[in-house]
């Protein structure tokens, strides 16, 4: 059973359309990276899984449950970090989390909760309005942890954290997938994506325009990796060198300066690079790759797109 599955699922609000047939399936398990531009339409298919919103078109199932007819049972068994949640002002953050522990039947110790978000015991005692931004996020993150979810969705989960926020969410989206739960968060931030995702799904203009592991969407991305060759020799044994490497193929550029050679080729081409050097008489002196960077595949799939448009 997927954990989660959208089904030709269109939205149109008044003359915009947020999502067009989009199909995706996220398996239990996944950590699951959902990507995408401002107006993607990731919240869209957030709040169509929450049930918050319709499909025009299509359908949605979370748990193997539909979305619409079975939202009670589906939330029994996810934890949520919705995008723009509210706190109840009035309330410190210790009551927050009793009030959670509470409506899920759940038997969470609430200091634990709080302690694995970095909120102390004084700011538990708190009232939640006078709350930081970050301060929040942490609230309703521990929220979302009542009752070990068998699926946690997290919209923007980074937003208003600061660097160790970051990291510590980092660490309880590994630590909560470990514990079996899936995890399917939208972000933009790219890096936090790479870092823990095992599948990325890139949403375009409300079309999944790619799905795939990180390193497939690294193969799948034509420039390959970058090689940076520290190199010895005379300028002319220097010219054979770089006339060698433009000779092999899956080499798409050489750039070349008194002491390093930066070759752009495909991944697999490394060592062809490295002999062709050798065989020229250049003497290589050290060398450095440098793979495509999530933000590098990002604007390619989205740019992409932009020029088909
Ligand atoms: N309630 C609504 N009424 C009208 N249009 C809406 C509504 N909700 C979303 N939209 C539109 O649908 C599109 C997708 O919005 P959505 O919030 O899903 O994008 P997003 O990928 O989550 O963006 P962001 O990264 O900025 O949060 C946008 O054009 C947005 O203006």
């Amino acid at each position: 059973m997927a954990a989660i599955e959208l089904d030709g699922v269109t939205k149109r609000f008044d003359g915009v359309t947020a999502l067009q047939e989009v199909d995706l399936t996220v398996e239990e398990g996944e950590i699951f990276g959902f990507l995408g531009p401002n107006g993607a339409g990731k919240s869209t298919s957030i709040n169509i899984l929450l049930d918050f919103v319709r499909p025009t078109e299509g359908r949605a199932e979370v748990l193997g449950y539909d979305s619409y007819e079975d939202s009670t049972r589906i939330r029994e068994r996810i934890g949520v970090l919705p995008e723009g949640y509210d706190v109840y002002d009035r309330l410190t953050g210790l009551q927050h989390l009793e009030f959670a522990i509470e409506s899920k039947d759940a038997d969470d110790d609430p200091h634990a909760l709080l302690d694995r978000v970095g909120l102390s015991e004084e700011d538990a005692k708190r009232k939640a309005g006078g709350y930081s931004k970050g301060m929040s996020q942490r609230l309703v993150l521990a929220m979302a942890l009542v009752g070990e979810p068998d699926l946690l969705i997290l919209d923007e989960p980074s937003s208003g954290l600061d660097p160790n926020g970051a990291r510590m969410m980092q660490e309880i989206v590994r630590e909560e997938n470990e514990r079996g739960a899936t995890v399917f968060f939208s972000s933009h931030i790219l890096g936090q994506v790479e870092a823990v995702c095992d599948t990325v799904g890139i949403l375009r203009e409300g079309e999944l325009v790619a799905k795939d592991t990180i390193e497939g969407l690294r193969a799948a991305y034509d420039t390959g990796l970058t090689l940076t060759v520290t190199v010895g020799g005379t300028a002319s044994q220097i010219d054979d060198g770089v006339a060698a490497v433009r000779a092999l193929d899956a080499v798409s550029d050489v750039r070349a300066d008194s002491d390093a050679i930066t070759v752009t080729c495909e991944g697999d081409q490394k060592m062809a690079v490295l002999n062709a050097l050798e065989d020229a008489e250049v003497s290589v002196e050290d060398f450095e790759t440098e793979e495509a960077s999530l933000d590098d595949v990002f604007s390619s799939y989205t740019e992409r797109q932009e020029a088909e448009a």
